[in-house]
């Protein structure tokens, strides 16, 4: 079994800081000197050649793509609201979750198997039993406190995106629009086509592309919080490069849903927090609510009404900070 040696430099680590000799490639290297986005070298890589056997397989077998959206009714599986929304995010995504796998009827995890399905899936395995407990417990360190107990049950999501150039608008640039993600942390493989690109904390608006062959580490909200803002999230985005086909593999992990999002114990909050939060009044679950609708707006996914529109990250931050 491999086993995912990962140690965190970052300004707030305090024990333990990895010093990389010189002729040593870091394991980690930080993305930005104000986000705890890294890039980590580890020792799998994601099968693109399954995942865009799997995306072309589902839109040529529309009988397929209905039996898998049918274990998700209620938003589905594989989405594909970018061939006919032109303002949303240009991309498809097919997104799985451990309970959801679990729900793929046996006759459909078979066919689906030889057509990238059993690849992808047992990537997805060994990178949570592999690499997610020592993120999160280097995580930890930068924390400031144990992050292990408020993920007990591994709520995880596993995304994988297709930014292909047919859809509603083929030349648009927008491949995802810009966000923070809600969980712990997001670990993204990408296929070597560039396009994702991270916010400089210190110049909002200034963007900086990330290399396409690296595996990026982005922390969340939900670590925002929990760490009493010493971990820090940085926002993201992709952009298209028309007529170029991008794929990613993407790892959500967040806190338990029954976990109550305020600074662990014993963390002394490096700013101010709202009263909701410091009363303990959000759980997981709930957050998850607030930020999904917005998210599902951005994607395609769900209408809202015109005042409700806004950006995701300045609701989260008017909720979460005094
Ligand atoms: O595709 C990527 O590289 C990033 C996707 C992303 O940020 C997301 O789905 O939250
Ligand atoms: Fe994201």
């Amino acid at each position: 079994m491999a086993t995912a040696q990962i140690t965190v430099s970052h300004p707030l680590t305090t024990p333990n800081v990895y010093q990389p000799s010189a002729t040593e490639c870091p394991i980690i290297s930080l993305l930005g000197p104000n986000s705890t986005a890294a890039s980590v070298r580890l020792d799998v890589s994601a099968p693109f050649s399954a995942i865009r056997t799997l995306f072309d397989h589902l839109y040529t077998h529309a009988d397929d793509a209905a039996k898998l959206n049918a274990i998700y009714p209620r938003r589905g599986i594989l989405k594909t609201a970018a061939t006919i929304k032109a303002s949303s995010d240009q991309k498809f995504t097919i997104d799985l979750s451990p309970k959801r796998v679990a729900l793929i009827p046996a006759s459909l995890q078979q066919s689906l198997a030889g057509h990238g399905l059993k690849d992808i899936l047992d990537f997805f395995n060994t990178l949570s039993t592999e690499y997610v407990p020592s993120i999160l417990s280097s995580l930890s360190i930068i924390a400031g406190a144990d992050l292990t107990a408020a993920h007990s049950t591994y709520n995880m999501n596993f995304r994988l995106c297709d930014y292909n150039p047919v859809t509603a608008a083929s030349g648009s640039l927008n491949g995802c629009g810009a966000h923070t993600d809600y969980g712990t942390f997001t670990i993204i493989f990408q296929d070597g086509t560039p396009g994702l690109e991270l916010e400089d904390a210190d110049a909002p608006g200034s963007w900086v592309p990330a290399p396409g062959d690296a595996t990026v580490i982005l922390t969340g909200w939900c670590a925002v919080i929990l760490s009493g803002g010493r971990i820090t999230a940085a926002r993201h985005r992709v952009r298209r490069t028309p007529g170029v086909r991008r794929l990613s593999a993407v790892l959500f992990l967040a806190p338990d849903l029954n976990v109550t999002l305020r600074p662990l114990g014993g963390i002394k909050p490096t700013q101010p927090f709202s009263e909701t939060i410091m009363r303990g009044e959000i759980d997981t679950k709930v957050f998850k609510e607030v930020m999904g609708k917005r998210w599902r707006y951005r994607e395609g996914n769900e209408e809202m009404e015109g005042h409700e529109v806004g950006t995701q990250d300045d609701e989260i931050a008017k909720l979460i900070w005094a």
